[in-house]
């Protein structure tokens, strides 16, 4: 379930669930950030909301989502109330945020510039609010917590440029994209030691295989490994021209399944595994929006090794894309109307050189063979 967001400056549990609405990777970097670029994914209605107990324990970034909502509203219609809120409450956890935010010299000055005057002075009184709210001692500190990731991925991040001038979501959570397109990120679904394990299980008990597929009416061959199994062989899976007829489940994969099952509610029938061998290695911008998977499919994938890139691109906006960072271990669900209106892809990344995997598990509901 979405959290719903509401209350300006009470610290209700919706209040810390929207302290990490949105977050940036810093104050100072973000002074040099645009706003227009954040306010896009604003404008679009993604809202990020996390389970309570992580929410509660990391208000670090809802001091910083404070900033990144106040960029962000520069560039909205001053009839946003429902974001003013998300400032509000997002500052409310942390009152360095606050002052940080608005002396940022690219904040006013671009808002003053670009904006009309009322609408500077109404943030400007919410401002005031804000500060003398976590004056008053609503004001919360980041505890150590078991359930932060302690592996090297990076939280999500909104993209706005490729010179990567963007907003982070925070860690855990459900991310609303608008027009119905959800995604659900899970850092460290897998601790460590678990996910060391399976990585090496799924080294070597999957038939990994370098397939040719047709692109552009050209034959070539895949720039990743792959594997795919599923219930039954009836399951087989067509893409780029090239079906795959499943394997059966290995015990590796069988468990994996089993634990994101557990923790979605979705059930799933069939996995495509992705090898990719080093940062050459990649997938290029597709959605998983074949009938097969019936509308709306949940899409859940799950990482081992390296991390790498995984990118969110709006079909309507090619610059509003959501960047998450899936290491070893993460687990990233689609679903709702997300291949309906983003792609998604695992671009080269030439500094990496480690391997990674990932399995993405879905459901068929109408198998090729009763396709007409
Ligand atoms: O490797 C990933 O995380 C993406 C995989 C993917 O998009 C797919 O298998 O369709
Ligand atoms: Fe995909």
């Amino acid at each position: 379930m979405i959290q719903k967001l509401s209350g300006i400056f009470r610290p209700s549990s919706a209040a810390v669930q929207s302290a990490k609405l949105l977050s940036l990777t810093g104050a100072a970097r973000t002074a040099s950030s645009k706003p227009a670029l954040l306010s896009q994914a604003c404008q679009q209605g993604i809202q990020h909301s996390t389970s309570s107990s992580e929410a509660a324990s990391d208000c670090l970034a809802g001091s910083k989502a404070f900033h990144a909502c106040y960029l962000s509203a520069s560039c909205m219609p001053d009839t946003s109330s429902m974001s003013l809120q998300h400032y509000a409450t997002a500052a409310s956890v942390d009152s360095t945020a606050v002052p940080a935010a608005l002396s940022s010299k690219h904040c006013l000055s671009d808002t003053a510039a670009k904006h009309d005057c009322k609408a500077v002075d109404s943030r400007r009184t919410l401002y005031q609010q804000v500060s003398s709210n976590a004056k008053s001692g609503i004001v919360r500190k980041r505890a150590p917590s078991a359930d932060r990731p302690d592996h090297t991925s990076k939280p999500a991040r909104i993209m706005g440029s490729s010179k990567g001038k963007q907003a982070q979501l925070s860690r855990k959570g459900l991310t609303d994209l608008g027009q119905g397109a959800q995604v659900l990120y899970y850092p460290r679904m897998f601790n460590r030691a678990e996910a060391a394990e399976m990585l090496t299980s799924l080294q070597t008990e999957v038939a990994w295989q370098q397939k040719e597929v047709t692109v552009h009416g050209k034959r070539v061959m895949q720039p990743r490994m792959v594997a795919y199994m599923a219930d039954e062989p009836s399951l087989a899976y067509t893409y780029s021209r090239q079906t795959m007829i499943p394997d059966s489940w290995t015990p590796a994969v069988r468990l994996i399944k089993a634990r994101l099952e557990q923790e979605t509610g979705a059930v799933f029938n069939s996995c495509l595994l992705n090898l990719y061998r080093n940062g050459r290695d990649h997938m290029s911008y597709h959605s998983d929006n074949e009938a097969l998977y019936g509308p709306q499919p949940v899409i859940g994938s799950v990482s081992f090794g390296e991390a790498r890139a995984f990118i969110l691109r709006q079909n309507s906006n090619h610059a509003c894309k959501l960047n998450f960072a899936l290491g070893n271990g993460d687990m990233l669900t689609m679903q709702g109307t997300t291949q309906d209106h983003w792609m998604h892809a695992v671009p080269r990344r030439l500094q990496c050189s480690g391997s990674r995997i990932s399995l993405t598990f879905r459901k068929i509901v109408c198998p090729e063979d009763l396709q007409s």
